[in-house]
């Protein structure tokens, strides 16, 4: 019997991202919201007697990674990694089924790192410290250590101070992508007075605007309290590509629409809906006029989902 580990790799999205700082190393000190949705990529791994480690990609979104050298792929390079770390003397196969769009804010990359660093931590049966793993996570990228818990949280640091937040409430979504790809450093790189801020200049966003106790019960007055935020990164996002501008207005002129917002550095936007079948139309109807968007209605990860994922699968393959 070969035993098969499955971890989902979901769609992690920033309700809101406020620039607060720039270290200078040239990251940015991030203020975010963090939550992730129930749609996303999946990443499984079966046991190899000897050390060589294999990735087959399959899904709709495959094709966009098959132009790079396989080993660059974040769930080899997390795979080789992790192995090198817990001095591991077996391999592994791994799968990836890669259905988010590639490069577009909504942390695909970064998720299926951090689903291969779980599902391997299994597979492996190691216990590394989750501070160990935490610093793992972050020489991969700024996104992959909240991707590793993949729970709503309050993002600071450059990705890397992650704080616990009261559970938000269920949210009908959709999530846009214009079908064009904007790599995260050219966005951060064409803020306004990027070049001349020391870290506290004027242009950057004052932190912890966000009440932390505030348990809310609904979408919309999860959605209103949003409104006093934004992302930072829209401007210079939609400067290198302006579609973006054009998805945040087919998403608001929906019916249902509570917030229309740009997740990470783009170009992916999500919009809130008052109910499921709102989300539902408004994707159809978006879908219809856009035939070559990438247009997916989701919901929020609930704590309930999230705990039957997080244990993965073991089964008969
Ligand atoms: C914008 C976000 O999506 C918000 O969640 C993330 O901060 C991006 O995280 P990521 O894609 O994992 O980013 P990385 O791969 O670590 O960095 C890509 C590039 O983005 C810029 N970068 C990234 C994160 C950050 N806090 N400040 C930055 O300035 C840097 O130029 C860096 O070279
Ligand atoms: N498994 C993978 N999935 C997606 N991109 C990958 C993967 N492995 C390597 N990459 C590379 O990583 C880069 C960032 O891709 P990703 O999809 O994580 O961006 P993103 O959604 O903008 O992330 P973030 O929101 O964290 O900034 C791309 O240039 C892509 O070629």
């Amino acid at each position: 019997m070969t035993s098969i580990f499955i971890e989902p790799a979901p769609a992690k999205l920033n309700l809101f991202l406020h620039v607060t700082g720039k270290r200078d190393d040239g990251y940015h000190l991030l203020d975010s919201l963090v939550c992730f949705a129930e749609y996303g990529d999946v990443v499984s791994a079966t046991r190899r007697d000897d050390t060589a480690i294999t990735l087959a990609i399959s899904g709709p979104m495959a094709g966009n990674l098959s132009d790079g050298n396989p080993d660059d792929n974040l769930v080899m390079r997390a795979a080789k990694l992790l192995q090198t770390e817990g001095k591991v003397s077996q391999g592994a196969d791994l799968t990836l089924e890669k259905k988010l769009p590639v490069a577009s804010g909504i942390g695909g990359g970064s998720a299926d790192a951090a689903a291969t660093l779980r599902v391997l931590c299994k597979l492996w049966q190691l216990d590394i410290p989750a501070d160990r793993l935490a610093a793992l996570a972050l020489s991969l990228g700024a996104d992959v250590p909240v991707c590793l818990g993949a729970k709503t949280v309050l993002m600071q640091g450059i990705g890397d101070e992650l704080i616990d937040l009261p559970e938000l409430p269920n949210l009908s979504l959709v999530l846009v992508n214009p079908g064009c790809a904007v790599a995260t450093a050219d966005v951060f790189h064409a803020r306004v007075h990027d070049d001349d801020d020391n870290g506290n200049g004027r242009d950057f966003t004052d932190s912890d605007l966000w009440d932390r106790t505030v348990h809310f019960n609904s979408g919309a007055s999860l959605a209103a309290a949003l409104q006093d935020c934004r992302n930072d990164l829209t401007l210079p996002a939609s400067g290198i590509l302006p579609e973006i501008c054009d998805v945040l207005q087919a998403l608001a002129r929906e019916e249902g629409c509570l917030l229309a917002r740009m997740s990470g550095s783009g170009a992916t936007c999500f919009a809130i809906y008052d109910t499921d079948d709102q989300a539902t139309n408004a994707a159809n109807m978006i879908a219809t006029e856009q035939p070559d968007w990438w247009v997916q209605p989701t919901r929020i990860q609930s704590h309930d989902n999230r705990a039957l994922s997080q244990i993965g699968a073991s089964f008969p393959a």
